[in-house]
């Protein structure tokens, strides 16, 4: 009997790693609330959608051109849980973050890539589901609800057409926001053209550096795009240079040519994300700002009874976490199926958790009301 039992723990202990092991190669697996593994796509997008930690196995020939997401598979396999522990999925303590909000005004605040939508290959497909689309519409019928992203605006606002949220694209550089007047944080950099019959007004703080941001442009395009994969997305106030489909022996050149544009520009500065090169102008504004922004902005700012959430999977988002943090008020919640150093309280492993999560919001405010 004990021989049967003792059997039947080992085989469910190796059945849980052989999962977690075919997520870090690149297999999307559903976590919603079975143990069972589906090897199907989630979303219906045209493009099969990545893990985005697929490489993670991978020993680079570039050390500097590093996927900030990676981890190693005995670290994922081993840390997981412990790392569980510290960062609690948003959605099993769904019941202990409302109690808190009862008495609260939730706000909330959506990273597009990797959180609305699933990382694919091709930046121009990453759609978001339809079913997605109806909960965030349905969410931002009750909360006020603005997505933060790295895309420009116009990109961004027509991945998501909808029109019941507010828009920040370019990392937080390009934002339309209530017209009523800016209180604290953003002071520094206002230069809005206020039109007086339109309730929303763009601030778009790296103005001054648009002429450069299309030398730039201009000067990658050519340069880069002759390395075979490379890919070059213009996001308004920010480059972005893909390496996702660049071979490995290629990236060295890759990132040779970026830096020796950024040389001639010192103005400008390097971030990376998940495979990707984001040449931005070099100014102290970030999701982070655009978070404050937005509650200063919404007349918000100043008071006790609000509660942000803030959900986003990229290295740029923990400015936006670490706002929220800062403020003591709220839930800063990561996206990701391995673990990661993350200034976010919560987590959710991917974007079809997400959905549930926002769904399971909108649910809660039509009882809770
Ligand atoms: O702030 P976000 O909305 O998360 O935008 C960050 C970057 O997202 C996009 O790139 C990422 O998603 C692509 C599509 O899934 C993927 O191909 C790429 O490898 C990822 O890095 C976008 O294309 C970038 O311009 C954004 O900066």
């Amino acid at each position: 009997m004990n021989y049967i039992f003792l059997l039947l723990v080992t085989f469910k202990i190796i059945k849980r790693k052989l999962m977690q092991l075919k997520e870090i190669m690149g297999f999307q697996t559903s976590h919603s609330h079975s143990t069972k593994w589906i090897p199907q796509p989630i979303f219906k997008a045209k493009e099969v959608p990545i893990d985005v930690y697929e490489n993670s196995l991978i020993q680079r020939t570039t050390p500097n051109l590093i996927d900030h997401s990676q981890t190693n598979s005995s670290y994922i396999l081993s840390g997981y849980d412990s790392w569980m522990a510290r960062h609690p999925s948003a959605l099993n303590s769904f019941e202990r973050l409302m109690k808190t909000a009862t008495e609260k005004r939730i706000i909330l605040f959506l990273d597009y890539d990797g959180t609305l939508s699933p990382i694919v290959n091709d930046p121009d497909r990453a759609f978001m589901s339809e079913e997605m689309r109806a909960t965030v519409h349905e969410v931002a019928t009750y909360f006020p609800t603005a997505i933060i992203s790295g895309r420009s605006r116009d990109k961004v606002q027509d991945f998501v057409k909808l029109n019941n949220l507010y828009y920040a694209g370019s990392h937080g550089m390009d934002i339309m926001a209530p017209s009523v007047p800016i209180t604290s944080s953003a002071g520094e950099h206002i230069e809005i053209s206020i039109n007086k019959s339109c309730t929303e007004v763009p601030f778009q703080p790296a103005k001054k550096y648009l002429p450069a941001i299309r030398e730039i442009l201009r000067i990658l395009r050519d340069e880069v795009e002759e390395i075979k994969g490379a890919m070059v997305e213009d996001n308004g106030f920010c480059v972005s240079v893909h390496f996702r489909l660049v071979q490995e022996k290629d990236y060295g050149l890759l990132e040779e040519k970026v830096k020796s544009v950024l040389e001639k520009h010192p103005q400008f500065c390097l971030t990376e994300g998940k495979k990707v090169m984001e040449i931005r102008p070099s100014i102290n504004w970030n999701k982070g700002n655009a978070v404050e922004y937005f509650l200063d902005t919404l007349g918000l700012s100043s008071c006790n009874d609000i509660l942000p959430v803030y959900i986003g999977d990229d290295r740029t988002d923990e400015d936006a976490f670490k706002v929220i943090q800062g403020r003591e008020q709220g839930y800063p919640i990561i996206v990701s199926s391995v673990p990661r150093e993350t200034n976010a309280l919560y987590s959710l492993r991917d974007p079809s958790e997400v959905q549930i999560f926002l769904s399971r919001l909108a649910k809660w405010r039509k009882t809770a009301y």
